[in-house]
């Protein structure tokens, strides 16, 4: 398998280069060459497979002639051991024909440990062939923090930096990565947003000089290794309830769009999916795009979703690059003309778009409606960014005869402002976690500063 950037002048490169190398030297996003595709049969066949049987179906393409089959077994085996439910990514039902799908189960409570558990050691192994060190700079609004930590906090090649909002992450997630006190684990919380934070991960790939010499790897979901795990549990989750036979549709509580575009690759690969819904909090951007066409960017809202609060989403670009049929000339054109204040998309593009997705936007308010409402008639807790992707779900589904499957993104635990807000009450922290609160922390505040970032980074390494 091949990968390309999507603004068409980074070098064309294999699994293991666009593992280490994060955002292309031209500033675009790697995309596979090519996708593999699957018939229904083939698909079918894969029904009785475990989660980790089926991770390897899925991904082994993507992999191939980098990573020793015997390897990638390995690795997804220990990636997914540390889950706490043997079905790894199991389901609830909330209603007729309505699914949790909840991916919440591994050691930091949120999807991201489904990436980031394999991320480690795919990185990890990688290196050590190569007898070569990276440099992790990575920018959470909450939970790819301490996923991607506890993903690489015991590798001997890795020194992982992260950047969060100062104070606009809960209690519960900052403890998570700030009480990690390892010699390799670096957190900063920094004097501005999370698109401050993502912005100054990219600039640093932009020019890497302030590292000596030192080679940078991304975590975020710029990094297209991310992405295929992701890919796996839209699989999963259809073979569940009836796929690939019936057509199954998806809501997501998207942000920086990683999570969403790995089920719209699914269906690339063969999945039939009716419906992929985004659903955004308030801030909407992408709701705007796929509604409105209208990408202008307004300023952050802090929201009682903190993990959804995004407003540049990376990975729109791996879409846009498809809505223009895989022309980068084109979409290298269209980030410039964006970055000038050009906010909308071709008339093609957008029907592109809006041809592959529906959405919805919910607020605060409803929010922790629908935790309550949900919590009332079926006693099932729901984080903040599950529901809000559970009432668009309900506000977008068209066919009520296709599964409507909603991405459990986090686990409540994560949020209990949310949760209280809600009249509900937060459950307690799981065995592993009980004395997060009594733990010692260590995290750099800094200003929002690119320069300042940068030499905290140089002085560390
Ligand atoms: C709990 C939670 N839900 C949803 C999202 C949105 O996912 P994505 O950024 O892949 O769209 C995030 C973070 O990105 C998250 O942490
Ligand atoms: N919600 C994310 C934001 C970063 O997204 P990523 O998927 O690109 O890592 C977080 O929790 O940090």
């Amino acid at each position: 398998m091949k990968y390309v950037s999507t603004r068409g002048t980074a070098p064309v490169l294999s699994f293991g280069d666009v593992l280490l190398a994060g955002l292309a030297s031209d500033g675009g996003l790697y995309v596979p060459e090519k996708l593999p595709s699957y018939s229904k049969e083939e698909i079918a066949s894969w029904a009785s497979l475990s989660y980790q049987e089926l991770a390897f179906k899925v991904m082994w393409p993507f992999v191939e002639g980098e990573i020793p089959a015997d390897e990638f077994t390995r690795m997804i085996d220990e990636a997914y051991a540390g889950f706490n439910h043997s079905a790894v990514a199991p389901m609830v039902q909330t209603d007729s024909n309505e699914w949790v799908l909840e991916l919440f189960r591994g050691p930091t409570l949120a999807f991201k440990d489904f990436a980031l558990q394999l991320l480690g050691r795919l990185m990890d192994y990688v290196l050590a062939k190569r007898n070569e060190k990276l440099v992790i700079l990575g920018a959470t609004s909450g939970d790819t923090g301490s996923a991607a930590i506890e993903g690489c906090r015991h590798s001997d090649h890795l020194d992982i930096f992260i950047l969060h909002p100062y104070q606009r992450v809960s209690e519960v997630q900052r403890r998570q990565m700030t009480t990690v006190i390892d010699d390799n684990v670096y957190n900063i919380a920094v004097k501005g947003n999370f698109d401050d934070c993502q912005g100054m991960v990219k600039a640093s790939f932009a020019d890497q000089s302030f590292l000596n010499g030192a080679k940078l790897g991304a975590v975020n979901s710029i990094n297209w290794a991310r992405i295929m795990a992701q890919i796996v549990y839209y699989f999963s989750s259809a073979l569940a309830v009836g796929g690939p036979h019936r057509k199954v549709s998806f809501s997501v509580p998207t942000g920086n769009f990683g999570d969403i575009f790995a089920g719209y690759l699914a269906k690339q690969m063969g999945l039939p999916i009716d419906q992929l819904i985004v659903a955004t909090n308030q801030n909407d951007i992408l709701h705007r795009t796929i509604a409105e066409n209208d990408m202008s960017r307004q300023s952050l809202n802090v929201t009682l979703s903190p993990s959804m609060d995004i407003m540049v989403s990376s990975n729109f670009e791996r879409l846009l690059f498809d809505a223009h049929g895989r022309d980068s000339d084109a979409l290298t054109d269209l980030m410039s003309r964006f970055n000038a204040g050009d906010v909308t998309l071709s008339d093609e593009a957008w029907a592109y778009v809006k041809d592959n997705f529906d959405s919805h936007k919910v607020d605060d308010a409803r929010t922790c409606e629908v935790i309550a409402e949900v919590f009332e008639s079926t006693q099932y807790l729901l984080d903040p960014h599950t529901a809000i992707g559970l009432e668009a779900a309900r506000k977008c589904w068209k066919d009520k005869s296709v599964p409507m499957i909603t991405l459990a993104t986090a686990h409540p635990v994560k949020f209990p402002e949310a949760v209280e807000k809600a009249n509900c009450e937060s459950p307690s922290l799981p065995e592993h976690m009980k004395d997060l609160f009594e733990r010692d922390e260590s995290y750099e505040v800094l200003e929002n500063e690119l320069a300042d970032i940068q030499s905290y980074v140089a002085k560390n390494i």
